[in-house]
């Protein structure tokens, strides 16, 4: 259908956002025709320890690092939910919002996609999306069986052939860039440079308000 959107998001903690994370969603919506590819920072992200700065920090790295990027933007309904950031609850929200036949698409990594199966209600994430998996070629998890299942079930070899508002499975190939924000942080808690790592306004804004500092 003609005016059907095109929906990317990308969860994750962005503590802080980094070139990585801005380098890949900028690949995937141009690969993709998205017509927007939204960054979801989590509030309290599940499986993992609470992020070293406050949500409204993060937020607002994340809000320097796409002002005057389109497709990219920031979506917040996470830190404005007063529990666990699960995704299937941010599928459904998002979900109530958009036109039936728009179509969704949940932006994973590899590792991201091999814990699939311990998110919470992860068997009902597929109603409300497409997923897309960044693949790598240096990846190291091997997908469970039930990931091995879901694949032999869903998997569409051309991630631009996904059809329909959610329901299937595609990857795409990409090499990452080789940064993370846990080396950030230590490189800021050492007291060194991180230029050329993350924008120069989320530099700037690290340095005003004196984060990750040792
Ligand atoms: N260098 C990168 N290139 C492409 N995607 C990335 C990169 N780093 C992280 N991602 C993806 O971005 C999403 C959010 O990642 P997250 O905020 O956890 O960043 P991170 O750099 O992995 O953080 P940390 O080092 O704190 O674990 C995840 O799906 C992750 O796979
Ligand atoms: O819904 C869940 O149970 C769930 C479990 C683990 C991770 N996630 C989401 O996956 C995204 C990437 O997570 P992370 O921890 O790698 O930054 C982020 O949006 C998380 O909220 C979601």
């Amino acid at each position: 259908m003609a005016n059907r959107k095109r929906i990317g998001i990308l969860g994750g903690t962005f503590d802080p956002v980094h070139i990585g994370h801005l380098r890949g969603a900028l690949e995937v919506a141009e690969f993709m025709a998205l017509d927007e590819l939204r960054l979801v920072p989590s509030a309290r992200p599940p499986h993992r320890e609470t992020p070293q700065v406050g949500a409204r920090d993060r937020l607002a790295m994340v809000e320097q690092a796409v002002a005057d990027l389109p497709p990219l933007r920031v979506d917040d309904r996470e830190l404005r939910r007063d529990k666990p950031s699960y995704s299937i609850d941010t599928l459904e929200s998002l979900r109530s919002e958009l036109a039936v036949d728009d179509q969704l698409f949940l932006i994973l990594g590899w590792d991201a996609f091999c814990g699939l199966p311990a998110w919470h209600r992860w068997d009902e994430l597929l109603q409300h999306c497409h997923i897309l998996v960044l693949q790598r070629p240096d990846a190291g998890s091997e997908a469970s069986e039930p990931l091995r299942d879901l694949m032999a079930a869903r998997n569409v070899a051309d991630p631009l052939a996904l059809q329909g508002p959610a329901g299937q499975l595609s990857f795409i190939w990409q090499t990452p860039l080789a940064v993370s924000a846990t080396q950030i942080r230590s490189l800021l808690a050492n007291d060194r440079s991180v230029r050329f790592l993350v924008p120069d306004a989320v530099l700037a804004y690290i340095n005003a308000h004196g984060l990750y500092r040792g």
